[in-house]
């Protein structure tokens, strides 16, 4: 029997690119979703494609309204009675170098990829730890695990997120709570076009290692064996995911490959 049928999963930033495609993929496994984003219309769209919209419900919001977080779970419990797996997915990119970025840009970026999550995830804490149970997957990226030049901000929240979500799983095992972050290389998906330049506005257009990355289909099939598994952390791309380990035993080897990869 499949572990993750009935489960009730709570998916943000699910109206687009992997979030959708999760939310596809969960319906298949008859999951009970909550779907969350800004959009309800587009919300609603991705629930009517869902194989099983009956046991689809939307939660839209806005993932920095952090002092409505404890509502917005208070909510999504109401919903379905409980939450097993809250999928932390919402998220988004940047593209530009330091130098040409407005500080307003880190903050926004911190505020979305990093603290949104915390918020939304702190909020949910004293849920899973009455049950003595719950599970937290975080879409961190590669770039949580090594940088690269243009997304300084992006990487910065990345790697916050592993810092805090693994201090999670420490303080919280006993309590039933797991954690798996999901580290994505390049998965074919508008990241790139809703990316941020260095006044805030939008890159609206996409990049060739982007569109030539992993299929939303491929990646979030791997994703899901992750999640079933309890890994605790997963890298899955192409080749680019050796720069993990890369990083790890020769860093300046890293840094030379990144610098001739030159992938902005
Ligand atoms: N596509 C890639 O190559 C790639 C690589 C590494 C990591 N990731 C990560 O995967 C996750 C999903 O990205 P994607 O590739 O599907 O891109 P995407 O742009 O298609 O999806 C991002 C989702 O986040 C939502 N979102 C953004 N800001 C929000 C906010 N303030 N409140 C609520 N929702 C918000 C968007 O509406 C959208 O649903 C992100 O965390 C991203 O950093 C993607």
């Amino acid at each position: 029997m499949d572990k993750l049928k009935d489960k009730v999963i709570w998916v943000t930033g699910a109206s687009s690119g992997i979030g959708k495609e999760l939310a596809y993929q969960l319906s298949k496994r008859n999951c009970k979703l909550i779907l969350s984003a800004r959009r309800k219309e587009v919300l609603e769209k991705v629930k009517n494609q869902c194989s099983n919209p009956k046991d689809v419900k939307i939660l839209p919001l806005d993932i920095i309204e952090f002092e409505k977080a404890d509502s917005y779970v208070e909510i999504a419990i109401d919903l379905f009675g409980k939450v097993d797996i809250q999928i932390n997915n919402a998220g988004v990119s940047q593209r530009s170098l330091i130098a040409e970025t407005d500080f307003s840009v880190y903050k926004t970026i911190m505020d979305i990829d990093y603290l949104g999550t915390v918020a939304l995830s702190k909020a949910i804490l004293p849920h899973f730890m009455l049950n003595n149970a719950g599970h937290y997957v975080v879409v961190s990226s590669l770039m949580g695990k090594f940088s690269s030049p243009y997304r300084s901000g992006y990487c910065g929240a990345k790697h916050a997120l592993h810092g805090f979500f693994d201090a999670m799983r420490m303080e919280h095992e006993k309590h039933g709570v797991r954690v798996t972050m999901v580290c994505p290389g390049f998965v074919n998906t508008n990241i790139a076009k809703s990316a941020l330049t260095g006044d805030g506005t939008l890159q609206e257009s996409n990049d060739s290692a982007t569109q030539n990355g992993l299929s939303t289909t491929n990646f979030c099939n791997k994703m899901i064996t992750a999640i079933k598994k309890e890994k605790f952390e997963v890298y899955i791309g192409g080749k680019e995911v050796k720069g993990v380990f890369i990083k790890r035993f020769f860093p300046k080897l890293l840094h030379k490959l990144v610098l001739k990869s030159q992938v902005r």
